[in-house]
């Protein structure tokens, strides 16, 4: 398959290194100009529980006029509107285009700019992946890959689409609920998110901390509650078993809020706990717990962008 990553960050780069090992013929897109002339000369470096690769993958800082079969949008969600008017050299009339972001809201996004007939979307859950250096990734651990169909994509492309990802060790499936899937996740990263973004605590140290393993939980389980009172079929019976073991997988990784913090950046933090009280709001509900720490990562961002 000819498989155009978008976004060639922790995930992207996971992503691309694997596809690329499998045989699939791949290119990287990122606007992090050093990474990518990294990678053009050593090739990409992928370091994670079960093994090292280091494979040649073309890359480039703008998409080349070159249709592919499957981009991949991997940026955080506040770049996806960009990411998806960038990628139009990417596409033909037969690309799926795949976004793979955790909160709520991008594939919204993405089809009001490409449409929903070719769009999928994903959930990626349990890698805790992180750039080291230009060229260099790891990930602490690489649980699931779920995709779902956003408007009216075939399943059978989505099907396609996720063999494809089996083919290079994922444990990818083309799912018919996506919707269920994605609220599953966004569970564990409220978890995780705002409360490892305030305190620098990894996901290991969280769910038993004395003072932050309340505020986690509690999270969890007004997502959880928000989830079912929407009428989202999600599977959990028990959020905070749901969120410990999720955490036990990857004790040493830092969500993805954290590392922004540590590098002074906005996070995704209005898409992942601040998506709680917005799906409350839909049915006339609150969500304080999700509310208050997304006003506190808020705050804190924006000392800095006023610095
Ligand atoms: N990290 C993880 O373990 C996991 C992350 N996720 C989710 O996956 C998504 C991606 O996260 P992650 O990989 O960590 O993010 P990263 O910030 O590591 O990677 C995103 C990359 O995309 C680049 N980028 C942004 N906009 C564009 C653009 N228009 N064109 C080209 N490149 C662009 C960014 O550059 P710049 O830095 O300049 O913005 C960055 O290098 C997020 O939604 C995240 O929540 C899901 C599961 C696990
Ligand atoms: C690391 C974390 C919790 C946040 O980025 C994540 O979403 C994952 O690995 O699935």
């Amino acid at each position: 398959m000819r498989i155009a990553v978008v976004g060639c960050g922790a995930m992207g780069s996971v992503y691309a290194g694997r596809l690329a090992s499998a045989g699939h013929d791949v290119l990287v897109v990122d606007r992090w100009a050093e990474h990518m002339a990294a990678i053009a000369e050593h090739g990409l470096l992928v370091s994670g529980p079960d093994r090292e690769t280091r494979v040649p993958v073309r890359a480039h800082t703008t998409p080349p006029r070159q249709p592919v079969d499957l981009v991949v949008l991997a940026v955080k969600a506040a770049d996806v509107e960009t990411a998806a008017l960038q990628a139009r050299p990417l596409l033909a009339p037969e690309t799926v285009v795949l976004t793979i972001q955790n909160g709520f809201g991008s594939a919204d996004v993405v089809a009001a700019h490409l449409g929903g007939d070719r769009l999928a979307v994903g959930v990626a859950s349990g890698f805790g992946a992180s750039v080291k250096r230009p060229g260099e990734v790891h990930h602490n651990a690489m649980r699931a890959l779920r995709f779902g169909g956003h408007g009216d994509l075939d399943h059978a492309e989505i099907e396609r689409v996720a063999a494809a990802w089996r083919q290079a060790g994922f444990d990818a499936r083309a799912v018919t609920d996506i919707a269920a899937m994605q609220w599953e996740k966004l569970i564990c990263n409220v978890a995780y998110s705002a409360p490892c973004a305030l305190t620098g605590l990894t996901v290991g140290e969280v769910m038993d901390h004395e003072h932050i393993g309340p505020v986690s939980r509690a999270a969890a389980t007004e997502a959880w509650d928000v989830a079912r009172a929407r009428g989202v079929a999600v599977s959990v019976t028990d959020p905070v078993a749901l969120v410990r073991d999720f955490g036990a997988q990857m004790p040493a990784a830092k969500p993805s809020a954290l590392l922004d913090h540590e590098a002074r950046r906005v996070s995704e933090i209005m898409f992942i706990n601040g998506a709680v009280p917005r799906e409350a709001a839909k049915i006339g509900r609150e969500a304080p717990v999700n509310a208050t720490l997304t006003a506190l990562v808020r705050e804190r961002e924006t000392t800095w962008s006023e610095t």
